[in-house]
C-alpha cells in the first residue's frame, strides 16, 4: 500500500457533501473506506471501490478507522452520533462537516472526543473545494495534521481558532457555490427572455461563471479590478451595474442573506 493514500476513513452519510468528500479522496487515492449510509447511493461508481453498509452495527469488526467523519444533517446529530463513541478507544478523530454543530455540543454527544469541526464545500468534488477547520482542544497535533491532510486532499484549507467564525464561513463558503448557480441560472434565465435560444442562453451563462472563476483564479487581481476591467466608461456592463449595485440591490441584500445564513447556522446550534 503507497504511504502516498489517505488512511482509512469511516463516512457517516454520503448525501451531496459526503458523496463530495469521498469522490475528492478516492480521486487523491483512498486506503480503504466504510461508508454508513441507510440510502442507495447517488454515485454508484462509490459502490464498487468502498464498502457501504446500513448502520453502525454493520460495520466490519476488523475496520479500524483513523478518522470518523460526520456528514448527516445537523438534525440527526444527536440520533446518530452516540453510536460511534468506541471508535474514540482507537484513537480516531472526529470530523464533523455539519452545519451549527458545536465542539462542545459534539463532544457531549461523544463522550469527550477529540472533535474537529470543519466547514466544506460541494467543489471539493473535483479538488477545488474550500474548508475552514477548528480544532477542539483534545485534538492532538497527530490528529489535527490527519484532519488538514484529509480536508487538503479536497482543495484549499484554512484553520481557524475561534470556534465562532464557522457561523459566517458556513454562510459564505459553505453556501457560496449555491449563490454562484443561481447566478448561472438567473443569467440563463434573462438571456432566454431576451430573445436567445435556450440552448445557447445555457452555454452562454455556464461559460461566463466557469470562464470569470478560471480568470479570477489565475489572476493576482482583485475582483474590483477584473469587473473594472469589464466596465467600459458609459458602456453597457455600467447600465447594468448601477442596477445591481443600487443601495438597496446587491450591496444591501448580500450581507443580508449572508446575515441571515450566519444566525440559521447559529441557530442549528441547539
Ligand atoms: N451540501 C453542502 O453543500 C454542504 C453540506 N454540509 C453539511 O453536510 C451535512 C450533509 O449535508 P448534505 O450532504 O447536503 O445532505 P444530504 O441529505 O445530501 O446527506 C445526508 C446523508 O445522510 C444519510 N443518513 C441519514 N441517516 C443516516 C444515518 N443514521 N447514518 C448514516 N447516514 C445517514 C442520508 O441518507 C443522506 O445521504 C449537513 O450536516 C450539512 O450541514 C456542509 C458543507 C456544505
Ligand atoms: O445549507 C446548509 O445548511 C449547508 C451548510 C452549507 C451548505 N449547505
Amino acid at each position: 500500500m503507497s504511504s502516498d493514500l489517505l488512511p482509512p476513513v469511516l463516512l457517516v452519510g454520503c448525501g451531496k457533501m459526503g458523496g463530495a468528500l469521498l469522490h475528492g479522496w478516492l480521486e487523491r487515492g483512498l486506503s480503504h473506506a466504510v461508508v454508513v449510509e441507510p440510502h442507495k447511493l447517488s454515485t454508484e461508481a462509490f459502490a464498487h471501490r468502498v464498502e457501504v453498509v446500513p448502520d453502525a452495527g454493520a460495520i466490519p469488526h476488523a475496520f479500524v478507522p483513523e478518522a470518523v467523519v460526520f456528514a448527516t444533517k445537523p438534525q440527526q446529530a444527536e440520533a446518530v452520533l452516540p453510536s460511534y463513541k468506541p471508535f474514540a478507544r482507537g484513537g480516531a478523530l472526529f470530523l464533523s462537516i455539519m452545519a451549527g454543530k458545536t465542539i462542545s455540543g459534539l463532544d457531549a454527544m461523544l463522550d469527550g472526543a477529540a472533535v474537529v469541526r470543519a466547514m466544506p464545500n460541494t467543489p471539493a468534488a473535483i479538488g477545488q473545494g474550500f474548508t475552514v477547520a477548528c480544532a477542539g482542544r483534545r485534538v492532538t497535533a497527530g490528529q489535527r495534521a490527519l484532519a488538514d491532510r484529509l480536508l487538503a486532499a479536497t482543495g484549499e484549507v484554512a484553520w481557524v481558532e475561534a470556534e465562532s467564525l464557522i457561523d459566517p464561513v458556513t454562510a459564505v463558503s459553505g453556501g457560496g457555490p449555491a449563490y454562484v448557480f443561481l447566478l448561472t441560472e438567473l443569467l440563463e434565465r434573462a438571456a432566454a427572455e431576451q430573445g436567445v435560444p435556450p440552448d445557447l442562453a445555457r452555454r452562454m451563462a455556464r461559460a461566463t461563471v466557469i470562464g470569470s472563476g478560471a480568470l479570477l483564479g489565475r489572476s493576482a487581481e482583485d475582483a474590483a479590478v477584473l469587473r473594472q476591467n469589464v466596465t467600459s466608461p458609459k458602456g453597457t456592463t455600467e447600465r447594468a451595474l448601477a442596477v445591481l449595485m443600487a443601495e438597496r440591490a446587491w450591496p444591501a441584500l448580500v450581507p443580508e442573506a449572508i446575515d441571515a445564513a450566519t444566525k440559521r447556522s447559529r441557530e442549528l446550534a441547539g
